[in-house]
């Protein structure tokens, strides 16, 4: 028997989560061509952010039905139970689901489904943000957020937006946002990832987020980086995702570390796993080694997480329990 530290996951992609040996199977099963989507060690192959965008979004077209969508989610969430994970917000996104035939409510339901299984048997708690995708224009997003807030289920507590953020002003979203608001979901948004600083002070001028995804190169402005800790706005950091993807050359240059050394909140998430070689044990894992921190330090960055959770207080409660208690699953 092996203790954990108990770990909480804010920002996962759930078509990101996806093994490729499962999308290998469903492309077989549904004769969808995944020609070029993986390398020769039969991992994802991509080589920079547009390219990444374009591996996911072609493994996201193989999931077609409602138990396709459960297995994945059950799958994501007993692999993390195992890793010491007690609760996990999955991002899910409408767009994905259209572009794959499938409709939404089925979708959403199966994600759902799988989250209860994976519940019953691991104790790990699933919840849902749907988010709206930056490269598939305006337009798209205010007819996802109609549906996101159209169909609802009781995992359903946020809402976001992530994809290309070179692409369009923010501004063009916030009627998106302004729909999902007043239907009273929180708000996260990927900001200040491939883009710098400003792009983290346009996001929190334009659109009334508490927490947003990245926000690492917010390190690159003082006074931003003095913003962030005021007004107590939350990073879902994903350490893992930005060395893969080149933000940082190494895990020694990542800045998290200084980021809540300057007071500002952080918490650590996988993003994509399989698609960077990692996983949220390994990001914590890796965040505790780079920079030799204590399990008491790596506690905090859990703390943290419930604390800008999306769910309710009931849960909030019981994690904060399971976490004083060392209660992570054990193996
Ligand atoms: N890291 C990331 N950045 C933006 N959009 C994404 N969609 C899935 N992963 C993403
Ligand atoms: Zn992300």
């Amino acid at each position: 028997m092996t203790r954990t530290i108990p770990k909480v996951e804010l920002h996962c992609h759930i078509e990101g989560a996806a093994l490729p040996d499962l999308v290998r199977r469903l492309a077989a099963r549904y004769h969808i061509d995944v020609g070029g989507l993986f390398d020769a060690d039969g991992g994802y192959r991509w080589h920079d952010f547009t390219s990444f965008l374009e591996a996911y979004d072609r493994a996201a077209s193989v999931f077609k039905t409602a138990e396709d969508f459960a297995d994945l989610t059950e799958t994501y969430l007993v692999a993390s139970a195992l890793e010491g994970v007690i609760y996990t917000e999955v991002f899910i996104s409408p767009d994905h689901a259209r572009r794959s035939g499938i409709a939404y409510a089925d979708y959403l339901g199966g994600i759902s489904e799988g989250m209860r299984r994976a519940e019953e048997s691991h104790g790990i708690v699933g919840r849902i943000i749907p988010l709206i995708e930056r490269h598939f224009g305006p337009e798209a997003a205010i007819k996802a957020a109609k549906t996101a807030v159209h169909t609802m289920d009781e995992r359903v507590v946020g809402f976001g937006m992530a994809g290309d953020e070179r692409l369009y002003e923010v501004t063009d979203f916030a009627p998106a946002f302004a729909v999902a608001a007043e239907a009273g979901l929180k708000l996260t948004c990927h900001a200040g990832e491939v883009c710098g600083a400003e792009s983290v002070r346009a996001t929190l001028d334009a659109i009334p987020v508490r927490r947003i995804g990245h926000g690492v190169r917010a390190i690159e402005d003082a006074d931003l980086m003095r913003r962030l800790a005021d007004e107590e706005i939350v990073l879902e950091v994903c350490p893992g995702s930005n060395v893969a993807l080149g933000v940082y050359a190494g895990w020694p240059r990542h800045p998290i570390v200084r980021l809540r050394d300057a007071g500002i909140k952080v918490t650590i998430s996988s993003d994509d796993p399989p698609f960077f070689h990692t996983t949220v044990g390994r990001d914590y894992r890796m965040v505790q080694d780079t920079f030799t921190l204590s399990d008491r330090e790596m506690l905090a960055f859990t703390q943290t997480a419930i604390d800008a959770a999306f769910c309710d207080e009931t849960v909030k409660t019981r994690l904060r329990q399971q976490m004083l208690n060392g209660e992570a699953f054990t193996s």
